[in-house]
């Protein structure tokens, strides 16, 4: 690959391999959820997400997606339960997209793709940062939660208000107080498997946790996410869209649900 990784032709998901060859690994995501496939496991507890308005700092155009920053030096915003032992931080949350509504998320549910996904990146406090726990098998766990296109979201409309501001690659803006469980489906049934991040460096240290139920998104505030920009400025405008990798091989892995 000629330059850094991106979603382009030259530098995509089927080119990422050439210098992060874990690519090719034996556990990397997204995946295909086929739910019929998934066995129902009644040792898994139901989630519990904690998390503090007071820790979201600020909202960076960081040149693949944007993401939502959160203070992590306590335990005010945390994951404990459903299929990990121990807590998570909240690091950050970010979305994919697609460029029309037909496609965007990550994680597929028997083949539907959805407009959108939402990440929540929490690290395991067992170890003593985000980069640390990214380099190990339990280190991280990423919720993800589908957007379907229908009303608009009221909650995530906050989030898109700050688009003006952080327009091109690298530009960012303070977000405070924003409550990221105001972004969560009603029902945190869940589905959840071993995985990898699926940007660069794609470690395979992510326990997922997809949630069933999906929440809404409007066409008009998926045209917002479009006008987003993957260049800097001074750089050719190039809209952020379709910045999503598609699933990967299953590879023997087992998907289990939180529900019957
Ligand atoms: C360094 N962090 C927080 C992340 N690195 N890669 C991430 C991916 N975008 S994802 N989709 O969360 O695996 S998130
Ligand atoms: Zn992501």
């Amino acid at each position: 690959m000629s330059h850094a990784w991106g979603y382009g032709a030259e530098n995509g998901p089927e080119k990422w391999v050439t210098n992060f060859p874990i690519a090719d690994g034996p556990r990397q995501s997204p995946i295909d959820i086929v739910p019929a496939d998934a066995s129902y496991d009644a040792g898994l507890k139901p989630l519990c997400l904690k998390y503090d308005a007071k820790d979201c700092i600020d909202i960076l155009n960081n040149g693949h997606s944007f993401q939502v920053t959160f203070t992590d030096d306590t335990d005010s915003s945390t994951l404990k339960n459903g299929p990990i032992s121990g807590v998570y931080r909240l690091k950050q949350f970010h979305f994919h997209w697609g460029g029309s509504d037909d496609r965007g998320s990550e994680h597929t549910v028997s083949g539907t793709k959805y407009a959108s996904e939402l990440h929540l990146v929490h690290w395991n406090t067992k170890y003593p940062s985000f980069g640390e726990a990214a380099s190990k098998s339990d280190g991280l766990a990423v919720v993800g939660v589908f957007l379907k296109i229908g009303a608009e979201n009221a909650q995530l409309q906050k989030v898109l208000d700050t688009f003006d501001a952080i327009k091109t690659k690298g530009s960012q803006t303070t977000f405070p107080g924003f409550d990221p469980t105001t972004l969560l489906p009603g029902c945190l049934d869940y589905w959840t498997y071993d995985g990898s991040l699926t940007t660069p460096p794609l470690l395979e240290s992510v326990t997922w946790i997809v949630c069933k139920e999906t929440i809404s998104v409007s066409p008009a505030q998926m045209a917002s996410f479009r006008a987003l920009q993957f260049s800097g400025v001074g750089e050719a405008a190039c809209c952020m869209v379709d910045n999503y990798r598609p699933p990967q091989p299953l590879k023997g892995r087992a998907v289990k649900a939180s529900f019957q």
